[in-house]
């Protein structure tokens, strides 16, 4: 998609590639509103791409509490029945205002006659209209905005290779404030890699930056091509790797409080095992930070993903972090549950001499397929993590039958837009 500035020579670009809305996945939609009278003021974010980044115009951090509770509300009015059956109610975990997303992907709009430079600017989506250029965002993390403006002069006056074809500029940055990724992305093959990592070496020493260049099938990494995020979680410093153009979590706060969350639910459910710690099975487990901090509550852990830079960050991270009670497996969750189906008639609790009493899923925004849901059945304890209530709502409404809403709670991954994440903890009915 293209537009020109008034005056410039059309040198314009593409913003935002496929965020997704909310998290990874591919499947669109956010919450079915609300059957009594819907939220009032519900942001609708870019439709198209990127729906869990707000645009600009939705950023009013005085109403961030309205778009919540209508959020909240959308929720309650969607899984109400649900909720009411089991006399469970909707809790939250609010976002920090601003400053939030600790990942962003932003196009590049370039104006001038290229003698002493080009003013470059980046640009946001913008409903369907042309591109908003930006000089900082507020959403995204205080790293991104102070290097925004630097990237941008640097790349203006800086050589042209590395602005030449140039269409988007995405950043990963981290809580821990150490390390950052800048990846540019060009739509025409990067002629010189030479010369291009000579540049980029340049720009990332004078910036503290690692860069990376990518075009159609080529990846160029000058530095690192992941972040190390750190967190103190409970009394422990835990550390993991997050790897460029693979899934993170983009807000960092309201990860870590999930992370706080899931542990204190793995206690629970030790409790209601009379304090023994049996196994888990962790489906669609990223790059494990989630297992990483779950492991001292279980005995055993089995994690399936399918990504395999994310199963070797997975590996990496559990070494990291001292963690040896965990088996990473790296497959399709579908194909695994198929598999084990078949082969043990869904008979969970003895695979592989595994002594299982909780199945935690957290899948893209498409859900769980009909095998994963029933394997999921079979435990005492479902941890449900989800993106997209729509198909959160069709799973409960068959994992319901059999299991207890014990909680149910909405982290607010995604402020001024209408998506966010729910935390479901269903327990075996009695
Ligand atoms: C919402 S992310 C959650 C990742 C991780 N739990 C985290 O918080 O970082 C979903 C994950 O599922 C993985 N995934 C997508 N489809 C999958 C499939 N069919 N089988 C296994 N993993 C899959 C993605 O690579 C991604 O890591």
């Amino acid at each position: 998609m293209e537009r020109s500035r008034a005056g410039g020579p059309s040198k314009v670009v593409r913003a935002e590639s496929r965020e997704g809305a909310g998290r990874s996945g591919t499947s669109g939609g956010g919450f079915a509103r609300s059957r009594a009278g819907g939220p009032s003021k519900v942001v609708r974010a870019e439709s198209r791409e990127g729906a869990g980044i707000p645009l600009l115009s939705s950023y009013k951090p005085e109403e961030y509490e309205e778009v919540l509770g209508a959020k909240i509300r959308g929720i309650e009015g969607t899984f109400g029945d649900l909720l009411d059956r089991d006399g469970c109610e909707v809790t939250r975990e609010v976002s920090p205002k601003a400053y939030f997303r600790l990942r962003c992907r932003f196009g590049v709009s370039c104006d001038g006659d290229g003698v002493d430079g080009l003013s470059l600017t980046h640009t946001l989506y913008n409903r369907g209209g042309p591109r908003v250029s930006v000089s900082s965002y507020p959403v995204a993390s205080k790293q991104i905005n102070a290097l925004m403006p630097k990237v941008a002069d640097a790349l203006g006056r800086g050589s042209p290779v590395l602005r030449t074809n140039l269409t988007g500029i995405h950043y990963l940055t981290t809580l821990a404030e150490k390390d950052v990724v800048v990846t540019l992305v060009y739509d025409k093959p990067l002629e010189d890699a030479e010369q291009w990592q000579r540049e980029a070496k340049r720009l990332g020493d004078s910036l503290s930056v690692s860069l990376i260049g990518r075009s159609k099938g080529v990846k160029l990494v000058c530095g690192k091509d992941y972040v190390v995020e750190s967190m103190r979680i409970n009394d422990s410093v835990l550390s993991w790797k997050q790897v460029e153009g693979s899934f993170s979590n983009p807000n960092g706060e309201i990860c870590k409080r999930t992370i706080e969350h899931i542990c204190g639910l793995a206690s629970q459910i030790a409790r209601d095992d009379g304090g023994v710690r049996r196994d888990l099975l962790d489906l669609y487990c990223g790059n494990g930070n989630y297992t990483v901090p779950l492991s001292p509550h279980f005995s055993r852990i089995l994690s399936v993903e399918l990504n395999k830079s994310l199963v070797s960050a997975a590996r990496e991270n559990m070494r990291t972090n001292s963690v040896a009670n965990v088996q990473l497996c790296q497959s399709c969750c579908m194909k695994f549950s198929q598999n084990v189906r078949a082969k043990r008639g869904g008979d969970f609790q003895a695979y592989s001499g595994f002594d299982f009493s909780t199945i935690l899923v957290d899948p893209p925004r498409a859900g769980l397929d009909p095998n994963t849901l029933h394997v999921a059945n079979a435990f005492d304890h479902i941890i449900y993590i989800s993106c997209n209530a729509e198909t959160l709502k069709a799973c409960l409404e068959q994992l319901t039958n059999t299991h207890e809403l014990r909680s149910f709670k909405v982290f607010d991954h995604f402020p001024y837009t209408e998506w966010s994440e729910c935390v479901v903890h269903l327990r075996r009915r009695g």
